[in-house]
């Protein structure tokens, strides 16, 4: 298959009620720049670049609706207290108020069908104010998370806010690549491994699209917080429905990312956990030590008013929220910055620390990932777009790894059952040539 073909049938995935002369004019147009050939055909057919926004909202800014700069996200949304203020750009440019310019695949394939997004200017509908919840019920009600309170025993909570506090110190702002511009976090943030259980991962990670500092080794009060958390979660998990694609046995956390926000103006933007190295319909346990702080969440998919309600979540010291699937593929999440905090921490003060331990699957490692002509592995991400290709996921380049935002195009689907059963035999062979050997 020719390179046009392929880019082509990108497209085509992308757009499935367009003609194939109509993606090819905009590709050739284009001149083969596949985001540039996908924003051509939106403008084209959807006339919907006319509408009234100041020429400085470009195409960087329309994107940190979907990533993770809450700077940039505060100044548009207003505060984070302002609840009846909230208005995402999502629900801006959908009615009408901004336009529809699609800036990365990614992009396309995380928005709505466009049946939902005609950009003819719609009546302005009320935003809704945000929905706090404290309780475990209303969080089990209206998400799909289980909230814990006091989930460790009291000392060890304690005895791990301390040492983390103590590790935070090190730890650094993420730094990324967004299209021309580097984006820095508010926040500061470090990667552990399970010395346990790191038959999985050992070195250097990508994180948010950077490569990250190596992985740094489980403190011992982390692996002991990590079997504690491990143990509850597979106890919770038991009534629940298991997707196929979703880790089959028992949920084994192996790596755990730590964040440390300082005070209440530190955060991080709306965001879904990177996929790749997880592999898709996650389950994540995310620890909260010290300052009290909201965690938001919102819906990806708006197939109704209700869903687009911003949930905010109160996570008090020792509370674990577990993220379960489709969590990350359906919601985004976020801690917003916030003007005051309720109160300070006896140990903590304004500080808060996050731990969210997740599972690197064997067969999601970069020996499994495909790379692009970057030259590094991609990017794992879910189809959202309603239609065939709804709940496919894909690989694409990761723009910003290598290359300081250019995307190069790359493209491939992942047959995540072909995965699962190539990884299960050769795992089964390996084993037989131990066996072997061992006669
Ligand atoms: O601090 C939190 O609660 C969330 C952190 C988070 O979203 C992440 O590490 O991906
Ligand atoms: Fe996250």
């Amino acid at each position: 298959m020719s390179k046009r073909e392929n880019k082509l049938d990108q497209l085509s995935a992308l757009f499935e009620s367009a003609s194939k002369v109509k993606l090819l004019d905009s590709l050739q147009r284009a001149k083969g720049n596949m985001e540039q050939a996908a924003n051509i055909y939106l403008e084209e057919t959807e006339k919907c670049l006319e509408k009234k926004v100041p020429l400085r909202q470009t195409k960087l800014e329309l994107f940190f609706h979907d990533t993770s700069n809450s700077e940039t996200l505060k100044s548009i949304q207003g505060d984070c207290h302002a609840g009846s203020k909230e208005q995402s750009l999502t629900e801006a440019s959908r009615e009408g108020q901004i336009p529809l310019k699609i800036t990365s695949l990614n992009e396309i394939l995380k928005w709505p069908p466009l049946s939902a997004s005609k950009t003819k200017a719609k009546p302005k509908r009320n935003v809704r104010p945000v929905l706090r919840l404290y309780h475990a019920h209303d969080v089990a009600e209206r998400t799909q998370c289980t909230l814990i309170h006091d989930v460790l025993p009291k000392d060890l909570a304690n005895s791990l806010l301390k040492v983390m506090l103590e590790e935070s110190e090190t730890w650094q702002r993420n730094q990324w690549w967004l299209f021309e511009r580097m984006v820095t976090s508010s926040h500061t943030a470090s990667f552990y491994t399970s010395t346990e259980e790191n038959k999985t991962y050992d070195g250097e990670v990508y994180y948010n699209g950077k490569k990250t500092e190596s992985a740094r080794a489980f403190l011992p009060e982390m692996e002991i917080a990590r079997r504690a958390i491990r143990d509850i979660v597979n106890e919770k998990r038991k009534g629940r429905d298991r997707h196929e694609f979703e880790i089959q046995e028992y949920w084994n956390p192996n790596v755990a990312v730590a964040n440390c926000y300082s005070n209440s103006r530190e955060g991080v933007g709306w965001h879904s956990d990177e996929l790749t190295y997880l592999g898709p319909r996650p389950i994540i346990g995310s620890l909260s030590l010290g300052a009290t702080r909201q965690f938001r969440l919102r819906q990806i998919q708006e197939s109704d008013e209700k869903s687009s309600r911003i949930i905010s979540i109160t996570l008090p010291h020792n509370s674990l929220l577990i993220m379960w699937p489709p969590t990350q593929e359906l919601w985004k999440h976020e801690v917003c910055p916030q003007n005051v905090l309720d109160h300070l921490h006896p140990i903590a003060g304004s500080k808060r620390i996050n731990i969210t331990f997740r599972e690197f699957r064997e067969e999601y490692t970069d020996e499994w990932t495909p790379k692009c002509s970057c030259g590094i592995p991609c990017v794992l991400k879910p189809v959202m777009r309603s239609g065939p290709n709804n709940g496919r996921y894909f690989y694409m380049c990761y723009a910003g790894r290598a290359r300081e935002g250019q995307n190069c195009g790359f493209f491939e689907w992942l047959d995540v059952s072909k995965r699962q059963n190539d990884y299960e035999r050769k795992r089964l062979n390996l084993l037989q040539k131990q066996k072997n050997k061992s006669i």
